[in-house]
């Protein structure tokens, strides 16, 4: 029996250190070994942080049929390591990919699922996994008991730590079989990923439905540049066309860390904030002094965003 990580891609996402480090200490309260495994080119990066994190054992299984990673064949990959290698608790980073993964993991192996999950404590023979529900709103926590139990962490909150001594992590080879595995959706057109990712900007300028349009939403632009930091905006600027999907901060967009979140023009709607709560600092713009987004802004200026932010622009070039 082990607690075990699930992890692929090609490079490490962000929080796979986070979830390291929360993974770790479940096993540690359980008194289980800390198993990880991997899916892809991943195995390498994997490899090079495994026993600073306390891992025992990195899991590694590689199969033509995983090379695009879709949802049918690692779900079958992970099921079948599930029979082999008997985890009590099997944790994923919760990515977007994951959110597609670990539910139909659980489904498919007939096990409890608890997503949103932030903390986790052992208690008797079951564990208590604190969550968010209703888009942030709400704090609960799951009674999982099971022999197997499937949960998937949110990352944003929990702060990565390297055990207290390093360990030797042993490599295994676990060997699939998937030859009958047929992916039952196919990418035609596979998501650009252009420069640098959301998750990982330290500045984040971001814009919502009250900058009015588009051509508004372009100082939001011209500040990140100024600022060196990244843009981003809610989701119904997505819907109105102002920026792509990959740009939206959210429960169903990106989870951000940031340094600093300057928001203009966004109301704080909890499902916004899911995305981006977790910023050190967030300085909001909004001309209602009544906004959900001051309820979490360090800073607030109750303003017209549209006025306010050529002023940032000019000082942010001036400093
Ligand atoms: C299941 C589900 C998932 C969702 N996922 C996401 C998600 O991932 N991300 C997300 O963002 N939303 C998400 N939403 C939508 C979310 O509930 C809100 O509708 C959305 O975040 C609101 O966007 P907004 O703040 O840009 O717009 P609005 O709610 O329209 O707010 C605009 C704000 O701008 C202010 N304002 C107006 N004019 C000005 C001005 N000139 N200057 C300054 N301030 C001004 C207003 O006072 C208001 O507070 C989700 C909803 C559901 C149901």
């Amino acid at each position: 029996m082990t607690v075990v990580l699930c992890t692929w891609g090609n490079i490490l996402e962000g929080g796979s250190q986070e979830a390291l480090t929360l993974a770790r200490k479940t096993a540690a309260a359980a008194n289980l070994p800390l198993h990880w495994v991997v899916i892809g080119g991943v195995a390498s990066d994997a490899a090079a942080i495994a026993a600073d994190y306390g891992v025992q054992g990195l899991d590694v299984i590689s199969d033509a049929k995983l090379a695009d990673f879709g949802p049918d064949a690692l779900v079958e990959a992970l099921a079948q390591y599930v029979a082999q290698a008997r985890p009590q608790t099997i944790l994923f980073n919760q990515t977007s990919a994951a959110r597609l993964i670990a539910p139909r993991l659980a489904g498919k192996l007939g096990v409890p699922v608890a997503m949103n999950a932030y903390a986790i404590e052992v208690s008797g023979a079951g564990l208590n996994v604190t969550a968010t529900a209703f888009g942030g709103d709400t704090h609960v926590v799951y009674r999982l008991a099971a022999p197997v139990n499937v949960i998937g962490v949110i990352t944003t909150s929990i702060a990565a730590e390297a055990a207290a001594s390093a360990s030797s992590p042993a490599r295994r080879d676990i060997a699939v079989n998937l030859a009958s595995i047929d992916e039952r959706f196919k990418v035609t057109v596979p998501a650009k990923v252009e420069g640098p990712r959301l998750e990982d900007a330290q500045i984040i300028v971001s814009g919502g439905r009250g900058l009015g349009n588009a051509q508004n939403y372009e100082l939001v632009k011209q500040l990140a540049d100024a600022m060196g930091g990244m843009w981003g905006g809610s989701r119904l600027i997505v819907d109105e066309g102002w920026i792509t999907s990959a740009r939206q901060v959210g429960l169903t967009g990106k989870i951000t860390r940031p340094g600093l979140y300057l928001a203009a023009g966004i109301s704080g709607a909890s499902q916004h904030m899911a995305g981006c709560s977790a910023a050190k600092t967030i300085v909001a713009i909004n001309k209602d002094q009544d906004a959900s987004i001051y309820r979490y802004a360090r800073y607030g200026i109750v303003a017209d965003a549209v006025e306010v932010l050529p002023e940032l622009i000019k000082l942010a070039k001036a400093s």
